[in-house]
Formats: structure tokens, sequence, C-alpha cells
């Protein structure tokens, strides 16, 4: 078991990252930061069926609430975090009551937003059971649902209490979510550490094999990046946008195709060589530099281009869709792009223009 300590300044707003196998069945790593008596747990129709019974019984001191949601990113809505709320006060719960969030980062985002905003905000753990909400989304406290005008445009900056990781659930999780994780985790070590990428590159075999010790290494090397990131720039006031590398193309394509027709990773993925290729147009980043980050995420058999949606995507609509980005500034595009591997720089005046002449050359 490993255990990361993610030190924010409010000392209050702390927390501690455990990964481990075996820890739903640990009731003491989740039950130490359990205050009251009520416990509402939100899970989604496919691994509700996996892990909640195990979950439950690690819980069974606790008067237990449910909320089994539908699966998939289309369900990442103001609807469904309405729903979650009445159910919450149909439970009658309080404001000392926790609510655990058992899934991916669907469940975490929209289960956190729930526990963020329900009486002004309650404690919540995430125990993320997806590659991506373990390495990702469960760690530094963004929760957010979907608008049809663009993603995460609803959310809450709002820290779990702990962030209970058990790599076992891995096991069941299928292939193609496995690599739209690893996406995340190129990002994270183009974004910051040069030693990180090398060391994936050398380890593709055994990362897709599924090795345990490659996993738990890749897992805990991941969330420390992150996490000294957030600790450093909780609200994305400055450096926490780096690791939004790649999400300015990459969430105008989740929004251009209609949420769920790629998964995240595999949008951010595409995003992260576009970005590339545009540093590389902008003379940021060497030809060759840019062509190793897609070689990695082609070696990981991630999608590197918009060729499969080429009659879906427009330079216009996808340029619509970045200028609802939150990063933006005034009438300009904020980009973050890679300088070199491991070292990216934040761009808040890309003209609309420019990036929509870059586009026409993969798109309409
Ligand atoms: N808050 C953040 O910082 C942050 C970071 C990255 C991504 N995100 C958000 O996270 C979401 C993507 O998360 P995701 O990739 O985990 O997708 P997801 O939550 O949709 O999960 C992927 C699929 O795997 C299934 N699943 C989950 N765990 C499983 C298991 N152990 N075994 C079998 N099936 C399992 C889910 O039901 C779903 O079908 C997006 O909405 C993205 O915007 C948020
Ligand atoms: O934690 C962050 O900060 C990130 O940007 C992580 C991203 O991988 C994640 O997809 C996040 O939800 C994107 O945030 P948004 O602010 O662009 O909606
Ligand atoms: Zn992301």
């Amino acid at each position: 078991m490993k255990t990361l300590d993610l030190r924010l300044i409010s000392k209050e707003s702390s927390y501690q990252i455990v990964i481990g196998k075996g820890l739903l069945s640990d009731s003491k790593t989740i039950s130490e930061v359990i205050r009251g008596q009520q416990v509402f747990i939100v899970s989604n129709e496919t691994v509700a069926p996996l892990y909640l019974d195990t979950l439950r019984s690690s819980l069974n001191q606790y008067q237990i609430f449910e909320y089994i949601l539908p699966d998939g990113e289309v369900h990442k809505s103001f609807e469904n975090y309405s729903r979650i709320i009445n159910v919450m006060l149909d439970s009658g719960l309080r404001r000392n009551s926790t609510l655990i969030a058992l899934g991916g980062g669907v469940v975490g985002d929209m289960a956190g937003f729930a526990a963020a905003t329900y009486q002004r905000g309650i404690d919540f753990i995430q125990v993320p059971t997806t590659l991506l909400s373990q390495v990702d989304s469960s760690v530094g406290g963004k929760t957010a649902v979907n608008h049809p005008k663009g993603k995460n445009m609803i959310g809450a900056f709002h820290q779990p209490k702990r962030v209970v990781t058990d790599i076992s659930t891995l096991h069941t999780l299928p292939e193609n979510e496995f690599k739209a994780g690893l996406a995340e985790i190129v990002k994270v070590a183009v974004v910051c550490d040069e030693d990180f990428f090398n060391w994936l590159e050398l380890n593709v075999d055994s990362i897709l094999s599924g090795e345990e010790q490659a996993l738990i290494y890749m897992i805990n090397r991941a969330c420390e990046i992150k996490a000294n990131v957030v600790r450093q720039d909780e609200k994305e006031q400055g450096i926490r946008a780096w690791l939004n590398y790649g999400h300015t193309f990459g969430h105008a394509i989740e929004n251009s195709l209609g949420y769920g027709q790629l998964l995240h990773g595999e949008a951010v993925s595409i995003g992260m060589v576009l970005a590339a290729e545009y540093a590389s147009s902008e003379k940021l980043i060497t030809k060759s530099k840019a062509g190793k980050i897609k070689q990695l995420l082609i070696k990981f058999s991630l999608p590197v281009n918009m060729k499969p949606f080429k009659r879906l995507l427009t330079a216009d609509g996808l340029v619509d869709a970045m200028m609802m980005d939150k990063k933006n500034v005034d009438q300009c595009l904020t980009l973050i792009l890679p300088k070199s591997i491991g070292e990216v720089t934040i761009n808040h005046k890309v003209e609309p223009k420019s990036v929509r002449q870059f586009l026409r050359q993969y798109v309409a």
C-alpha cells in the first residue's frame, strides 16, 4: 500500500491518496475519514454490480444510502446532478454525512459536484475504479457536469477527504478504457517529467500486459506529479492549467462529436498531438519531440488524429467549441503548448483565426 499526501495551503483541505490492492474491503482506510453516521454512495449501473457489495460490507457500521446512475459521459448532466440532490434530500442527509463516489471520472465528477453543493458542501471520498480516475480525476478536487455548450461548464472545486484507489478494480476494466487512462498519464509526463516519459516509453509492454509492479509505480508517479501541481495552484490561477494540455482541442472534439462518442482520454490523446503539432508549427517545439509524443500514444494504441471523424468535424465548428473553453481570456484562445518533453507553456494570446487555419489541414 502506498500513501501520498496532497498538502494544500489550508491544512483542513489536505488529504491522502491511498493506493493499494483490496482496499475496497479495508474498512479502516475508508472509515477513518467518515465523521457522521450517514453514508451516501453514488455509483453507476456497470460498477455497482461489481463492487458495491464489497464497499457496503466494509461500511456496515453506518446507515447507508445509495444512488445508481446510468452509465456514460452523456449522463454527466445537470439533470442527473439534480436527481442525485433530490435523493440526498429525500434520504435526509445531514451536513455531517459523507458521500462516496464509487466509479470512474463521470461518477466522481458528478457525485463530487453534488457533495460540493449539497447544503453548501459535505465531505466526500473518491473511490476511483478506472485507470483514468485513479491517476487524474479523483485527485485535485475538480468536480463538474457537462452542458450541451461545453464540457464541465457547471462545477466547483471541492477536495475529497481521501482518495482510496483499489487497483484490483482494474481487472474488470475494458481494454479501451485502460488505454484512455494512459493518455492522461502521458499528459503529466509531457507536462512535467521527462524521466517519467522515458520510463513510459521503456515500459510499454509491461504496462499493456498489466504487470502489477509497473502499474503501481505508474499510478503512484502520475498522482505524485498531479498532486505537486495542485498543491501549488489549487484553483487553476496559474500552473494548474498545465494539466489541461490536450484538453482545449480534446474537449472541443468531445463536444462537437457529441458526448460519449469518443472516450475522454482518446479525445485528449488527439488533442495532445494537435497541440504539439501547433506548437511545432509555431517553432516552440522541434518536430522530432512533437513526433515522440505522438509515437508514445501510438504505442499505447490511442487515436492520434481526426481522420475517422473527418466528415463530422469542421475547423469552424471546432474553433467555436474551443472559444467556450474556461481558460480563455478576452477574445483569444488559451493553449497549453509543449516546448519540450517535460515542459509546457501557457499561451493566452492565441488568435482563433490561426487555429482555424491550422485545423484546415486536417478537417474541412
Ligand atoms: N475532475 C478531474 O480532474 C477530471 C480529470 C480527468 C477526467 N475527468 C472526467 O472524467 C470523465 C472520464 O472518466 P473515465 O475515463 O473514468 O470514464 P467513465 O467514468 O465513463 O468510466 C469509463 C467506463 O468504465 C466503466 N467502469 C468503471 N470502472 C470499472 C471497472 N473497474 N470495471 C469495469 N468497468 C468499469 C464505467 O462504467 C464506464 O463505462 C470525463 O467526464 C472527464 O471529463 C475529470
Ligand atoms: O485537474 C485538472 O486541472 C485537469 O485539467 C485535469 C483534466 O484531465 C480533466 O479532464 C479536467 O476535468 C479538465 O478540467 P476543465 O477545467 O478543462 O474542465
Ligand atoms: Zn482530462
